[in-house]
């Protein structure tokens, strides 16, 4: 199976690219995997693709001086040019529209937030909020998959030859937009919401003063999220909601303090590989999930796991 994988605008590999890579490399069973990069300069790109079975890694011919260069009209030439039959993207907003636009121009399949693809093209998703897990095969010859990040097992890769770099020419029907500025969203140090391996969440419990989330979050080297009352409240900003109407996250570790654990939050965490909850109450809801439960005042609880952390770690 020939696998394009869409790494969008990445310029150095992050945790769900790896993902992505793993995964085309296990469904391409040694055919050519392509990758394509919406940027036009990814220095080092090609390097950290060595070793993953990746034959081409494709990049726009130069930069768009205005908004004619649509990351829509780059992946339709990646895929002219490839011929993927599979194309596999990260679970953003920005992937998921244009894998939307591209499979309605091809009549082929699209299956968002996926959990796992196998050889056959059939894909594992959870559905109904965290509810259900079905299967759905693709019945065109065109599919395209985002993958949910923390899916797939990464596999270290070492040796393997970086990939040649071909300069995509994209024909483009002239400017829709010109760009006057553009401002750097504040960078965080701490790991984005729906990617993190390890997530701390606070809840109503917390009050207003969230730095004990926050402290315990960058021992952990974690990201910070919060239920919506902790965002209805102000505490938070929102988006660091999780649930319903806040992200899903599916983390290694989710822990949270202060959380009742209501249907609409479960909605957005209950897929999280490991679940850790304190609470003051033993019939909070939360606890019917959780993998270990604490019972007891976060505020005397979360100071003692920093302490031991902070000793484990020197
Ligand atoms: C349409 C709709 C969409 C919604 N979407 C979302 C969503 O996306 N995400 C979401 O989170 N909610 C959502 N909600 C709201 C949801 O129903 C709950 O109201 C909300 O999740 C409750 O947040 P909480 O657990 O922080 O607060 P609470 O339910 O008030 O729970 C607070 C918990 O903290 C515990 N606690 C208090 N003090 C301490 C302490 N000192 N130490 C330890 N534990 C303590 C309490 O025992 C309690 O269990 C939605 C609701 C609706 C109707």
């Amino acid at each position: 199976m020939h696998v394009l994988v869409d790494l969008g605008h990445t310029r150095q590999l992050r945790s769900p690219d790896h993902e992505l890579l793993t995964l085309a490399r296990t469904l391409a069973g040694g055919d050519p995997v392509t990758v394509l990069s919406h940027e036009p300069q990814p220095e080092g790109l090609a390097d950290e693709l060595a070793g993953y079975g990746v034959a081409a890694l494709l990049v726009p011919e130069q930069e768009a001086a205005d908004l004619s260069l649509t990351d829509t009209a780059l992946l339709d030439a990646a895929l002219a040019d490839s011929g993927a039959t599979l194309v596999l993207g990260a679970n953003d907003a920005d992937t998921t529209e244009w894998f939307a636009r591209l499979a309605v121009r091809h009549s082929a399949a699209i299956i968002t937030d996926a959990v796992g693809v196998a050889q056959d093209r059939t894909v594992t998703k959870s559905v109904l909020a965290g509810g259900y897990t079905t299967t759905a095969e693709p019945t065109t010859e065109l599919a395209f998959v985002t993958l949910a990040p923390n899916s797939v097992q990464t596999e270290e890769v070492s040796g393997g030859q970086a990939p040649q770099v071909k300069p995509l020419a994209v024909t483009v029907s002239g400017p829709a937009a010109t760009v006057t500025g553009t401002e750097a969203a504040p960078a965080s140090s701490r790991p984005k919401l729906t990617e993190a391996k390890t997530v701390v969440v606070g809840g109503r419990g917390v009050g207003e003063d969230f730095s004990l989330i926050e402290q315990l979050a960058d021992e952990l080297g974690a990201a910070v999220g919060a239920s919506r009352a902790a965002v209805d409240a102000g505490w938070v900003e929102h988006a660091a909601q999780v649930g319903q109407t806040g992200v899903t996250v599916s983390p290694q570790l989710y822990l949270c303090a202060g959380v009742s654990g209501a249907i609409q939050h479960r909605a957005g965490m209950q897929t999280s590989q490991t679940i850790v909850a304190i609470n003051k109450d033993e019939n909070a809801q939360i606890f019917e999930i959780a993998d270990y439960g604490v019972v007891g005042d976060l505020h005397k609880v979360i100071p003692q796991l920093l302490e031991t952390v902070r000793a484990r770690k020197g």
